[in-house]
């Protein structure tokens, strides 16, 4: 049976797996057809097997492959008669799969390896067997083994993932503004030095990657981006305009070089920004005159932004945004004493967390916190706990957007020690919100 895992309930594979005929295993490239079909009609994908293979290909290297995982079933019912008898499948047929990509991603005390979950599909017809709690069980074990202490998501379903150890680690926002109320302040920072260009791609490609980097580099929740995915953002296809226009390019530029980009298309008078991202905040104000200045628009939507974006600052005025929940990044910890001591601390610390985790067990137990503004060492410990949380509650307050303290005043984490989770609330804080515009 090669590398695959025979179904063992030490290792959390559900019972009944053996039984059914039901395998988990390692996939590979040749699997990714068989994955691709399972996936796409679990999430009642309208697109057909050929167009995801084509899209997704080269999003995953060799090394992209290699991280999938698939539960085959070796028993696949005859789809003329529905017979199961007899009609054994080599190597087993795909029911169930999940992926991840390597990247690495800015959060508090510099860019770290994290893997970013995706691919997540149960064939319809074996859900709620245990499928994926199975494969969440083995997906961590082996990004523990590559040495990654972070993993992230975009889930589909806000339900599915709690339960696995993630939580929601960023709040984004869809903001919409009518084009008749955009106006920007008398003192938004304004440059004359800068100027704006409106670019086709792909020429603007090579400004964009550059200020994206740049900004990258110290925004908490930013994903750096490969040049798969680069293509992939700024695929401009039929299917990728949903009736807009084309992909534009918005480049403000300074003596030293691009300083900020907006990305968008029109369509039925309104301009729907993919993204913004400027490296200053005099670039910033350009990009808004540009977007406000376009003739003909009647709204402006920008897709995601964070709480604390600059756009309700600039405006004469911010009552005329609307703003709409945008999904929040789910981020988890995978080796919790690695990534508390890789994280840096606004102030000082010293805490005995104890920690439970049904899915990475060997997070679960007490771990002894010492932080202060040089560094952090994080150890398991026999002390009494000063607090005792879900290891979801961590991932929650890693990048800075969530208290600890919401969670106890909901009576989620309990607190042994007063005070001791409005200490640590104090060390984890961040003055930034973070904030993820990378797709995955
Ligand atoms: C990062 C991404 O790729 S996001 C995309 C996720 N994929 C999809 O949404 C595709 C459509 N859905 C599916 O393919 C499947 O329903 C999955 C993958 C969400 C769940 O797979 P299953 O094999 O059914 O999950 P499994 O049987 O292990 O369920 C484990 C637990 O989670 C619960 N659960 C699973 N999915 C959901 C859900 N969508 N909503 C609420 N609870 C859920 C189950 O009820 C079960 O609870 P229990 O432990 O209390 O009994």
């Amino acid at each position: 049976m090669g590398q695959a895992e025979q179904p063992q309930r030490a290792q959390g594979v559900p019972e009944g797996f053996a039984e059914r005929g039901w395998t988990l295993r390692p996939g590979s490239k040749d699997d990714f057809p068989a994955v691709v079909e399972v996936v796409g009609e679990a999430l009642l994908g309208a697109q057909d097997s050929e167009f995801w293979i084509e899209r997704l290909g080269p999003l995953l290297s060799e090394d992209g492959y290699a991280r999938q995982l698939v539960v085959t079933e070796t028993h696949w019912p005859d789809q003329a008669t529905g017979s199961r008898d007899g009609r054994v499948v080599e190597g087993g047929r795909v029911i169930g799969s999940v992926n991840a990509f390597s990247f690495r991603m800015t959060v508090p005390g510099g860019t770290r390896a994290v893997a970013g979950i995706t691919g997540v599909g149960v064939w319809p017809t074996r859900r709620r067997q245990g499928i994926l709690s199975a494969l969440m069980r083995r997906q961590l074990a082996d990004i523990r083994d590559r040495g990654e202490k972070l993993a992230v998501l975009w889930a589909s379903e806000g339900a599915i993932y709690g339960r696995f150890g993630y939580a929601p680690a960023t709040s984004q926002y869809e903001v919409t503004l009518e084009a008749a109320h955009a106006r920007l302040r008398p003192d938004a920072p304004r440059d004359p030095a800068l100027t704006t260009e409106l670019l086709r791609l792909p020429p603007a490609r090579a400004d964009l990657e550059r200020v994206h980097a740049a900004v990258t580099a110290h925004q908490i929740g930013r994903i750096h981006r490969s040049r798969a995915f680069w293509d992939s953002n700024l695929r401009d296809t039929p299917e990728s305009r949903q009736n807009r226009s084309h992909l534009k390019a918005a480049v403000v530029s300074g003596t030293d070089g691009p300083q900020g980009y907006a990305l968008y298309r029109t369509g039925n008078r309104e301009a729907h920004v993919q993204e913004i991202v400027a490296a200053v905040p005099s670039a910033r104000t350009a990009l808004y005159e540009h977007l406000f200045s376009r003739d003909l628009i009647t709204k402006l939507v920008f897709a995601s932004t964070a709480p604390d974006d600059p756009l309700q600052y600039l405006i004469t005025d911010p009552h005329r945004l609307a703003s709409r929940f945008d999904e929040p990044l789910w981020l988890r910890l995978v080796d919790v004493p690695g990534a508390l001591a890789e994280r840096s601390y606004a102030a000082p610390a010293d805490v005995v967390i104890e920690v439970a985790d049904r899915y990475a067990p060997w997070n679960a137990g007490r771990w002894r916190l010492r932080a202060d503004r040089s560094g952090a060492v994080c150890e398991a410990a026999s002390d009494t706990p000063d607090l005792s949380l879900d290891v979801s509650h961590l991932g929650a307050a890693y990048l800075g957007q969530h208290t600890l303290s919401g969670y106890l005043r909901s009576g989620l984490l309990t607190e042994h020690v007063p005070g001791a989770v409005a200490a640590l609330d104090t060390a984890l804080f961040r003055s930034d919100a973070p904030f993820c515009d990378q797709a995955f």
